[in-house]
């Protein structure tokens, strides 16, 4: 193993300092990084199973449900719950993985795919991401995402199961959060359908071949209440719970990724400093090796030859705002509409926002920025929904910590109101991430003088 930060040569300069370079000679002047595999540390990677720490019970308990399948029976459901980053995905992964391998030695034709609910906004589309990935899989013709019904999108994926396999294994990860758009109070949620149908295709026969489905959530509590009584009655998971990391458990997560990076590269304390961080928050591993990724770049970019506990101090920063990032861009068109709304407040109205008693420069009240959810779909010319709908979406918001939630008093009994405080990510941030997610948003703020009158008008007002 080569020791120390690998270095390429450059062809053929000399000069030390890279400002005084042409393009050609700093493009192929030397190049400093500390990662050997960077891929042990990428948030997608399933590490092999010499790499998994601990969750001993949970592996267990997987490998006896998908057990069954090897065998030619019927593995029952399961729901995998516990907060984020507790190894979730990482268990049914590997377990699924090992078993297809298995499977191709006993003829028993298994595959697996995962679709995060957390990233798809209908159910046509979450199965149509099912359905194409079983047919990438299998070498099959891809089918069109558009112009097909989303029963005719299920028939699809029936056939496919049916036909070339004999267990297909989806994994349902954060379904909780694929809610769907067109919800009124009495519509079920879309994971409430999508269990329906892909549990009731297995019990009424609709195949030969069978699912089994293996849902992650971290909100146990919302997936089951969601679920309508028909759903209810036919999804029947047995559940296996993780909880979160301590600092000690994380450590040996990152010392069996270290290394990803070359030999001497992580001074002694970074390891133990990382999981130390990650465990002062949620006992998240993803939290954890993402910062000890990124505390990586942040090292490679000054073209340091060592990754030390500043520069993880320096990547929590990053680290938090690309979560929120990540939340942002991924919710529904109405929050994100909802969203925009309260940023834009704060974004405008900091001069009344700071000289006010009870407001402050980093938040927005929630009635200010209700009116601005009004304005902006009438400007827009898109549905609004009720006011209810908004604080309920912007508690969800408070609950993925995009921003923080509060009551606040006006003082002297005048009453109080809710607030939205941007916490982890300053509002103008928010209104450029949404802003590059939308042209709609965009096109609000092409007006800035407008939006901007408006925010101060109705601040003015509250
Ligand atoms: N016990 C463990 N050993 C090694 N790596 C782990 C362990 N637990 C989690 N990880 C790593 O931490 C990261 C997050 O894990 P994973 O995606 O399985 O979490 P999760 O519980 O499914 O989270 P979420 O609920 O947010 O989807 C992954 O990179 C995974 O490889």
């Amino acid at each position: 193993m080569r020791s120390n930060s690998c270095i390429i040569m450059a062809e053929d300069s000399d000069h030390q300092d890279s400002s005084q370079l042409s393009i050609t000679e700093q493009l192929s002047s030397e190049y400093h990084t500390v990662f050997k595999d960077k891929d042990l540390i990428e948030p997608d990677t399933i590490v092999d199973e010499d790499r998994i720490v601990g969750r001993d019970e949970q592996l267990n308990k997987v490998i006896n449900i998908v057990k069954p399948a090897l065998h030619g029976d019927q593995p029952e459901d399961m729901l995998l719950r516990g907060p984020s980053g507790t190894g979730k995905t990482l268990i049914a992964g590997t377990v699924a993985t090992k078993a297809i391998k298995i499977g191709q030695k006993r003829d028993v034709k298994m595959e697996f795919v995962e679709v995060n609910g957390k990233h798809k906004k209908s159910e046509h589309e979450a199965i149509h991401q099912i359905t194409h990935e079983f047919e990438q899989l299998l070498g099959l013709e891809l089918t069109s995402k558009t112009g097909v019904s989303t029963s005719s999108r299920y028939d699809r994926l029936f056939e496919i199961v049916d036909e070339h396999l004999d267990i297909g294994i989806v994994i349902l990860d954060e379904l909780d959060l694929l809610v769907g758009d067109s919800r009124n109070k009495n519509e079920a949620p879309a994971f409430s359908d999508i269990l329906y149908k892909l549990s009731r295709a297995k019990r009424i026969g609709k195949m030969d071949s069978s699912f089994t489905l293996i849902v992650t959530t971290n909100s146990p509590n919302s997936l089951m209440n969601g679920l309508n009584s028909r759903t209810a009655s036919t999804f029947n998971p047995t559940e296996v719970a993780f909880a979160d990391y301590n600092a000690t458990e994380l450590r040996e997560i990152l010392k069996h990724r270290q290394d990803a990076f070359y030999e001497d590269t992580l001074v002694d304390d970074v390891i133990p400093y990382t999981a130390a961080v990650a465990a002062q928050g949620e006992g998240d591993a993803r939290f954890a090796i993402d910062l000890l990724r990124e505390a990586g770049n942040i090292a490679n970019r000054r073209e340091e030859r060592t990754v030390t506990t500043n520069h993880v101090e320096e990547a929590k920063n990053q680290v938090e705002k690309n979560y929120v990032v990540d939340v942002i861009e991924n919710v529904s068109f109405q929050k994100q509409v909802s969203l925009f709304a309260a940023a834009v407040v704060n974004k405008y109205g900091q001069e009344q926002l700071s000289r006010s008693e009870f407001l402050s420069d980093r938040s927005a009240p929630a009635p200010v920025a209700h009116t601005l959810y009004k304005w902006f779909t009438d400007y827009q010319n898109i549905e609004r929904r009720s006011k209810h709908s908004y604080l309920r979406w912007m508690r969800e918001l408070g609950t993925y910590e995009v921003i923080e939630v509060n009551r606040k008093g006006r003082g002297n009994e005048r009453g109080v109101f809710g607030e939205y405080i941007f916490h982890n990510l300053p509002a103008d941030v928010m209104v450029e991430t949404l802003v590059d997610k939308d042209d709609r948003f965009r096109e609000a703020l092409d007006d800035e003088e407008l939006i901007r009158s408006v925010v101060r008008n109705n601040l003015k007002d509250f």
